[in-house]
């Protein structure tokens, strides 16, 4: 976590409730990759660099690759508390799997869980229960989308989980990928449903172009993706909802 540094912050309305749940964006620069913190108590919007020490809560992870190597083992041992999350379909270790439809809940907010296949078989986006923001890992980048050419990887798959799953979303919905290699931080589901070069094209046409991407592999052992949620008010944590 050393390398990480504070990108942006942000403070999103919560829609209906008022109570707005700030973000904390984190940038890795070898591996161009975000790591992001939601915390719902205002109160702690002081916090800067000790932030994630600060914090009993959990990581919850996109998705496993072999560029990243995830931090989540480490940090359970160094912050108590502290667990580790990831999709079944991703074949890591964690200390919660979790599914299609699960929803992870901390203080009043809650991250639902869609599966978003096609960069990997068990890439998740993680969608805010308002809908007000989206971390969509690397299956839907700022202009761009995850690369489907190793580890499993289905150009046809992806296009239909980012149309399906994250394009259904409302064009407000703002959007927050794992990594970005042109300085871009964030972008809406409207901006992509209409400007992503990739995202805009038939399905036929965008596997054409996915398999020749030719993109060298990649170079950076990154930190872990993912997203950190905080505890809730009460000191209570986080929990997850099964809904099987
Ligand atoms: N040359 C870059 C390659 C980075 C890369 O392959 N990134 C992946 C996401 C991480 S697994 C990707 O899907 N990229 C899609 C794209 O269009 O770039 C490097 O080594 O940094
Ligand atoms: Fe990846």
């Amino acid at each position: 976590m050393a390398a990480l540094r504070v990108a942006g912050r942000q403070l999103s309305q919560h829609r209906g409730s008022g109570a707005p749940i700030l973000l904390r964006q984190l940038f890795e620069p070898k591996s161009c990759t975000y790591t992001y913190l939601l915390d719902p108590v205002l109160e702690t919007a002081h916090r800067d660099a000790q932030l994630v020490k600060e914090e009993a809560g959990g990581r919850v992870n996109t998705h496993c690759h072999a560029d990243h190597i995830t931090g989540s083992g480490l940090l359970r041992s160094l912050l108590p508390g502290c667990q580790s999350v990831i999709s079944r379909l991703s074949g890591a270790q964690a200390d919660l799997h979790i599914e299609d439809g699960d929803s992870i809940r901390f203080g009043r907010f809650a991250l639902e869980t869609r599966a978003s296949p096609g960069h990997t078989p068990g890439c998740v986006t993680f969608v805010l229960n308002d809908q007000s923001m989206a971390f969509t890992g690397d299956a839907l980048l700022i202009r761009g989308c995850g690369r489907t050419d190793f580890q499993q990887g289905c150009a046809k798959t992806l296009y239909h989980s980012v149309h399906e799953r994250i394009f259904t979303l409302p064009g407000d919905c703002l959007i927050y990928p794992a990594h970005d290699y042109n300085g871009l931080t964030v972008s809406t589901v409207e901006e992509e449903r209409t400007l992503n070069p990739r995202l805009t094209l038939s399905c036929e046409e965008f596997v054409k172009v996915m398999d020749n991407l030719k993109l060298p592999k990649p170079q950076q052992i990154g930190e872990p993706l993912g997203v950190w949620i905080s505890g809730s008010e009460g000191g209570g944590g986080w929990e997850l909802d099964f809904w099987v």
